[in-house]
């Protein structure tokens, strides 16, 4: 049984899009063991309540440095006993510490076709503005591995998504995370529950 923690930061759809997977039997051999928050009022949290995950979080807030919030949140993390880490909607560009002590067990879904619009400061909607901006008839959603860069693991899943007349950076958001998003994540989910896709030292040989 696959033992997964979901880090979220905000409303959490992608973690319903799990739980949910999970409920149907759309995800095997899978058990969420916890849902972990680097803010205290993020709705994922309360998502995850309404299914009975155990949720924490842990906020720079409460911290002096980012040092003591980073050993905190890396503590937490560890008290799940996780096999895999799941990012998903979290902003916090994870130290090289705990990429090192969960290399390749760490997976996370970013609202593009990586290497586009991705890396420090592309999150949430401001992908899909600079995507309109830049004038792509095609976007979508990938599934990457998590290393010390930002958005710069290896990939998994990818799926791509049609860029509509008239669409808004929201129009557009919705129809990523509803076509792209919330299929492909469930999906590396299973896979990697089922030994589809490798994880850890194995994954790199
Ligand atoms: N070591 C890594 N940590 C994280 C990765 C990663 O690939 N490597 N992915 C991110 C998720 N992400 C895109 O998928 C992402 C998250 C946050 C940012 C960003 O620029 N954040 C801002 C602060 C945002 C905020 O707190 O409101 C920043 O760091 O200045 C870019 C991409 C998760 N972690
Ligand atoms: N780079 C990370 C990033 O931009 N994540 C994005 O935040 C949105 C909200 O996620 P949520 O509804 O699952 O909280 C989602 O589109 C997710 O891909």
């Amino acid at each position: 049984m696959l033992r997964v923690l979901v880090c979220v930061s905000g409303g959490g759809t992608n973690l319903q899009a799990i739980i949910d997977a999970v409920e149907n039997g759309t995800i095997t051999n899978t058990k969420l063991v916890g849902v972990l928050s680097n803010q205290p009022k993020a709705y994922a949290l309360e998502r995850a309540k309404t299914h009975g995950i155990p949720g924490a979080c842990v906020s720079r807030k409460d911290f002096g440095t980012k040092e003591a919030f980073q050993k905190k949140f890396l503590e937490t993390i560890d008290g799940f006993e996780p096999d895999l880490i799941v990012l998903a909607g979290f902003l916090v560009v994870l130290p090289k510490e705990l990429i090192e002590k969960y290399e390749n067990r760490i997976i996370n879904i970013h609202p593009s076709l990586i290497p586009s619009f991705c890396g420090k400061g592309f999150y949430g909607l401001k992908v899909h503005e600079e995507a309109l901006k830049r004038g792509v008839k095609v976007t979508g959603a990938t599934v990457h591995f998590v290393d010390e860069g930002t958005d710069t693991g290896p990939i998994l899943i990818q799926k791509a998504v049609e860029v509509q007349e008239g669409d808004t950076p929201e129009i557009l958001q919705r129809r990523v995370m509803e076509e792209a998003e919330w299929k492909i994540l469930p999906r590396a989910i299973d896979e990697i529950a089922n030994g589809k896709i490798l994880l850890g030292k194995e994954q790199a040989l």
